[in-house]
C-alpha cells in the first residue's frame, strides 16, 4: 500500500485491494507502511518514540486483562470455561494467511480479552449469532472485521457482508479498519453512507458494505444493493442501533430485508447494554453465543474521572478557557449537548485566539469529513462537539474528555424543559470512551454548576461505580500537577 499526499492509503501496483466509494476511508493511523511478515511484528529498540503509543506493560495488561466478563453459549451443553472457546493467538484461529498478514501489518500481536472469547466463537462452523459486550477501546472492531472479512467469497461480486453503525464518522472508521486488515486479500468494500454513491450508480459489486442505516435501508430498497447473497449482518454500537427512540426502527427495517431462504450470521457489539435493549437485542439475534460485561466493569479503570465546579454557564466557558494549555498537550474532545453550544463555544475561543474546531450532525457530509481527518491527523488539538460522535471513534492521541455538557436522556418535563432530565448514563460510558484507548492513560472532566447537574453527576457515579474526584478551578497550577499525574 502507498500513501498519497492526502495520507489516505491506496492500494500499490499489482495490487487488487479495492474500495469502489469516492469517499475514502480515512488513513488507519496505526498502519505502518511496510512489507508484511506473517507473524507478529518485533518491538524494535531503535522504533521511533510515539506519543500517543501505550506503555507496553500497558498494552500487556489490557490483553491479560481479568475483567470479568460472563460467556454464555447458545449451546447449554458446551462449556464456556473450554479452551476450544479462547483463543491466545491469532494463528490458532484458522485464519487465512492473507488474513494473518493483515493482522500483523496493523501491528497487532495477540488477541485482546474480547478478541480471545468472541473469535472463536464468532468463526465457528456453522454461524452463530453473537451479542459481545466489552468496554470502549477493547478492540470490538477486529472481532467483527475479522469475521466478515473470514465468511466472504472474494470470488463472488455481490454483497456478502453488511456493517451497519450511527455515525458517517465511525462507519468510515470501521471501512479504514476492513481495509487495513483486508489489505492482502483482494476484498472490495462499498460504502452506504449519505452523499456518496454517484446519483446513477445502479449495481453495488463489492462484497462488504458499512454505512448507516438510513442510506442502507434507501439502497436495498431501490435495488442498487442485492442481499441475496449476504451471510453477516453486523451492528456496531448495537445499543444505539437498537434502541426504539433512535435508530432501531431503521435497522429493523435492514434485518426484515435480507434472505428468509438463507442463515444470515447477525452480530451485535456494544460496550453497553442496557436492560431496555436486551430482550429486543436476544429477539434481534436470536441463539445468540453472548458476552457480557459486569455491571461495575462498564467503564476502564484507565480513565481517571474528575469533575470541577463552575459558577454557572458563562463560568463554564471560562473554565474551559483556562483548560485550554492543558487540552492541547495530546488532543481533546470537548462534548457539548446542543449543536448550537458546540457552535457558540468554538466561535467564541476562534475570536478570541484559540485554535480549535467544532463537529456536528448539521454540517454536510464534506466538511464532516475533513474535520475528523484533520483532527484524526493531529491537524486540529481541540474538537468540540455532540453526542455524534460520542462513540467509536478511535483517536489514541486523545487523551482528554471534557463533559461541557453533562449527557441527558432525551425527556422533557411538562414545561418542556430538561432540568430535571436523568443523566443518559451510556452516552456518558461511550462519551469518556474516546480516550483511554487499549490500555492508555486518559481523563474525563465533567463541568457541574448548579444543583441539576450536581445530582446528574452523582447518578453517574453511583451509576457507573467509579469515583469522580474534584479539582479546583481556580487553582490553575495544582489542576496541572493532578492532571499530569493521572496521565503519567
Ligand atoms: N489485538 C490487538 N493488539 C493491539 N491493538 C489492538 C488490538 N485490537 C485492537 N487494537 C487497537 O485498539 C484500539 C481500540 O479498538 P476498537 O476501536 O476496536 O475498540 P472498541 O472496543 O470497538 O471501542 P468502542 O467501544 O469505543 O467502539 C484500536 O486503535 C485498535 O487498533
Amino acid at each position: 500500500m502507498q500513501k498519497d499526499a492526502d495520507g489516505f492509503y491506496t492500494p500499490g501496483p499489482g495490487q487488487s485491494l479495492t474500495t469502489s466509494s469516492p469517499v475514502r476511508p480515512p488513513a488507519y493511523h496505526q498502519m505502518p507502511n511496510t512489507a508484511a511478515p506473517v507473524s507478529p511484528k518485533p518491538a524494535t529498540a531503535d522504533a521511533p518514540e510515539d506519543a500517543a503509543a501505550p506503555k507496553q506493560d500497558a498494552v500487556t495488561d489490557l490483553i491479560k486483562s481479568t475483567f470479568e466478563v460472563s460467556v454464555t453459549l447458545a449451546d447449554q451443553q458446551a462449556d464456556p470455561n473450554s479452551p476450544l472457546f479462547s483463543a491466545k493467538t491469532f494463528e490458532e484461529l484458522g485464519l487465512h494467511q492473507d488474513l494473518l498478514k493483515g493482522i500483523y501489518d496493523m501491528g497487532f500481536s495477540k488477541p485482546s480479552k474480547i478478541q480471545e472469547r468472541a473469535l472463536p466463537l464468532l468463526l465457528s462452523n456453522p454461524p452463530q449469532n453473537m451479542i459481545g459486550q466489552s468496554q470502549s477501546g477493547t478492540g470490538k472492531t477486529a472481532a467483527f472485521v475479522l469475521t466478515m472479512l473470514s465468511r466472504v467469497d472474494f470470488s463472488i461480486n455481490k454483497p456478502q457482508a453488511l456493517c451497519l453503525a450511527p455515525s458517517r464518522e465511525l462507519a468510515r472508521q470501521i471501512m479504514s479498519v476492513v481495509v487495513a486488515m483486508g489489505k492482502f486479500t483482494p476484498v472490495q468494500t462499498e460504502y452506504a453512507i449519505r452523499d456518496n454513491l454517484p446519483k446513477g450508480a445502479s449495481n453495488i459489486t463489492a462484497q462488504i458494505i458499512v454505512g448507516t442505516p438510513g442510506t442502507m435501508t434507501d439502497l436495498i430498497r431501490r435495488k442498487v444493493l442485492d442481499v441475496s447473497e449476504v451471510k453477516v449482518f453486523v451492528l456496531d454500537e448495537a445499543d444505539n442501533m437498537l434502541d426504539k427512540d433512535g435508530l432501531g426502527e431503521q435497522t429493523l427495517r435492514v434485518k426484515n430485508m435480507l434472505p428468509k431462504n438463507r442463515p444470515v450470521q447477525i452480530i451485535l457489539f456494544s460496550a453497553t447494554f442496557p436492560d431496555h435493549v436486551r430482550n429486543f437485542a436476544a429477539k434481534f439475534a436470536p441463539n445468540a453465543n453472548k458476552i457480557e460485561l459486569q455491571r461495575n466493569e462498564l467503564s476502564v479503570d484507565n480513565i481517571r474521572q474528575f469533575y470541577m465546579d463552575c459558577r454557572n454557564e458563562e463560568h463554564k466557558y471560562e473554565v474551559l478557557v483556562s483548560l485550554y494549555k492543558l487540552l492541547t498537550i495530546g488532543q481533546s474532545i470537548i462534548f457539548c449537548q446542543h449543536r448550537h453550544t458546540a457552535d457558540r463555544i468554538s466561535q467564541r475561543m476562534t475570536a478570541e485566539g484559540h485554535k480549535v474546531a467544532s463537529l456536528h450532525g448539521a454540517k454536510d457530509a464534506a466538511e464532516r469529513d475533513a474535520i475528523i481527518d484533520n483532527f484524526r491527523e493531529g491537524k486540529e488539538k481541540v474538537l468540540i462537539t455532540t453526542n455524534v460522535i460520542a462513540r467509536g471513534i478511535d483517536i489514541l492521541q486523545v487523551n482528554m474528555v471534557v463533559n461541557y455538557d453533562l449527557p441527558l436522556m432525551n425527556e422533557r418535563d411538562h414545561f418542556g424543559n430538561k432540568e430535571d432530565a436523568r443523566p443518559d448514563i451510556e452516552t456518558y460510558i461511550h462519551r469518556i470512551g474516546r480516550t483511554g484507548r487499549f490500555g492508555r492513560k486518559g481523563i474525563s472532566i465533567n463541568f457541574v454548576h448548579d444543583k441539576a447537574t450536581w445530582q446528574q453527576m452523582e447518578q453517574i457515579e453511583k451509576a457507573t461505580g467509579k469515583q469522580i474526584i474534584r479539582i479546583e478551578t481556580n487553582d490553575l497550577d495544582a489542576m496541572e500537577e493532578q492532571m499530569k499525574k493521572a496521565l503519567k
